[in-house]
């Protein structure tokens, strides 16, 4: 069943405690926790220290974390000091992806890679045997709020024939613009992990546990509708 990851970069940053409550009482899957540089994209955003206090707050709650960094290499210190359940950076962050890779199991951390909306699946090709989950982004990184590219759905049909053809067991994460729409249809075509934010858990009328929990029920949907075929 496709889960759903709310992104906390979208929470209310003054009532961060509260918002982490509001999406686990809406049935999030796990906390999706931000992190930029300044440097990879022009913006900053939770920080990994943050990212510690967040699990101790819940630590019954599995935390993914999105490295939006130039060198990921400089941030292992500190992830070990977090220990989310699962970590992602950028392919095109490092020449050395594979050692990255390593570095990120060695530390007990499910490793992921990411690739932006202009990068073709076949990027992965050397990598798809090593990581545990492919995040694809549906928009350029950097903000929420942007307009999911509709290509995304073509990438994400790419990568699943290749898991399928491969017979490999890597999660795929589409990030990015998702929203009540495009979020069940990307799970139909094999998304495992959908992060969620201003179009889904954040902003909506409704509030953060009514409509992250309307969001899963719609996934609900999509995976029944799978198995009864
Ligand atoms: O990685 C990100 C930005 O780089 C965010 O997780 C992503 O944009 C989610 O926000 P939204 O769903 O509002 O687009």
């Amino acid at each position: 069943m496709t889960i759903l990851n709310p992104t906390l970069a979208c929470a209310d940053p003054l009532h961060l405690a509260r918002d982490i409550d509001a999406v686990a009482a809406g049935g999030a899957g796990m906390l999706h926790v931000d992190v930029m540089d300044g440097h990879y994209v022009p913006n900053f955003c939770l920080s990994l220290d943050q990212a510690a206090a967040i699990r101790a707050y819940r630590p019954e709650l599995p935390v993914d974390v999105h490295l939006m960094v130039t060198d990921p290499f400089a941030w292992l210190d500190a992830l070990a000091k977090v220990r989310p359940a699962m970590a992602a950076f950028h392919l095109d962050a490092t020449p050395f992806a594979l050692r990255m890779i390593q570095k990120l199991r060695d530390l007990g951390i499910r490793p992921g890679v990411v690739l932006n909306p202009s990068q073709p699946v076949e990027l992965l090709a050397e990598v798809l045997d090593q990581v545990d989950y492919v995040l694809l982004m549906g928009v350029e990184p950097g903000f929420s709020g942007q307009k999911f590219f509709p290509q995304t759905y073509r990438r994400l049909e790419q990568l699943a024939a290749l898991r399928r053809e491969k017979n490999l067991r890597f999660s795929i994460m589409v990030d990015g613009g998702i929203d009540f729409e495009n979020g069940p249809h990307c799970a139909a075509l094999g998304a495992d992990i959908l992060v969620g934010g201003a179009f889904v858990c954040f902003g909506q009328p409704d509030g953060v546990t009514a409509s992250a929990r309307r969001f899963v029920q719609a996934l609900e949907g999509v995976s029944e509708k799978e198995n009864a075929e």
